[in-house]
């Protein structure tokens, strides 16, 4: 279960001593145990931002949140224990074979030599690796490489899942494969926040969604609620109303 409240973070402008870009004001949202929250937003808009404030890398200026009841500015390693990370980038080891990539984080989470090589191999046949496990990561396709970032961060049996972009740059079997792990993690209970900036994306994997706009929440609800409350059937519209657009700007 994910809480946050109020999150605010700006970051020096570059090239300025003065100037401060304004990267997320007064973020609030709740991210529920067996759901999926998808993070929507256009380019810029705070969803990493936001992200990276959960998942401990970064540290809000105002505001607080809790990940399982642990606060992320308190309580990091307990955070860091209950999530899971996807980041943006995948950020693997390229000398490493997706096996050892898994396997080395599996260590630094302090699974013991037999757990890690037990869980590793468990992961590589549930999210289909076994044709690429025991390659070197340099080289592999963006499907490859984000699976094996997400068997990372799901090595230390993590309650919570944050997922930055997760679909970006995959082919279609590469998203509905990914699409499919996704709801059977959520299915099994877990907490899974993921940020997009494609509705369509969104709508097709998410039971709640919370539209994020020049760094604030602009509507938060379920894909209906959202639908009704833009007086938009199409989502794609719903969307352009929620963050403040005009319609026809998009025609
Ligand atoms: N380290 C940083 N230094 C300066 N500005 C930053 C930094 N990180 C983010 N920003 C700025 O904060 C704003 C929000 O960025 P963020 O990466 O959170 O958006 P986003 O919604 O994830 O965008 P995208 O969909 O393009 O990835 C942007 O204006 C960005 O340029």
């Amino acid at each position: 279960m994910i809480k946050a409240t109020a999150l605010s973070k700006s970051f020096r402008r570059q090239g300025s001593r003065k100037d401060r870009v304004q990267a997320v004001s007064d973020v609030s949202f709740e991210a529920g145990n067996g759901q999926i929250t998808g993070l929507l937003g256009p380019n810029g808009a705070g969803k990493s931002t936001t992200l990276r404030i959960l998942a401990t890398l970064i540290q809000p200026d105002n505001g607080s949140a809790e990940i399982d009841g642990f606060d992320v500015t308190e309580a990091p390693q307990a955070v860091r224990r209950q999530i899971g990370f996807l980041p943006h980038n995948s950020g693997l080891y390229p000398r490493l074979t997706a096996r050892e990539n898994i396997a080395y984080y599996a260590e630094l989470c302090g699974l013991d030599a037999r757990q890690s090589r037990m869980k590793t191999g468990e992961l590589i046949e549930r999210l289909s690796m076994r044709g690429f496990a025991d390659r070197r990561a340099e080289g592999f396709s963006q499907g490859q490489r984000t699976k094996v970032a997400l068997g990372r961060a799901l090595i230390h049996e993590p309650s919570t899942l944050i997922l930055d972009e997760p679909t970006n740059g995959l082919d279609v079997m590469a998203t509905r494969q990914l699409r499919s792990i996704l709801r059977q993690l959520r299915d099994e209970g877990h907490c899974i926040l993921l940020s997009s900036h494609i509705m369509q994306e969104v709508s097709m994997l998410c039971d709640h969604v919370a539209i994020i706009s020049d760094g604030r929440v602009a509507l938060a609800d379920s894909i209906d609620g959202i639908r009704e409350r833009t007086g938009q059937a199409d989502l794609e519209d719903a969307f352009v109303v929620a963050i403040g657009g005009r319609l026809e700007a998009t025609e």
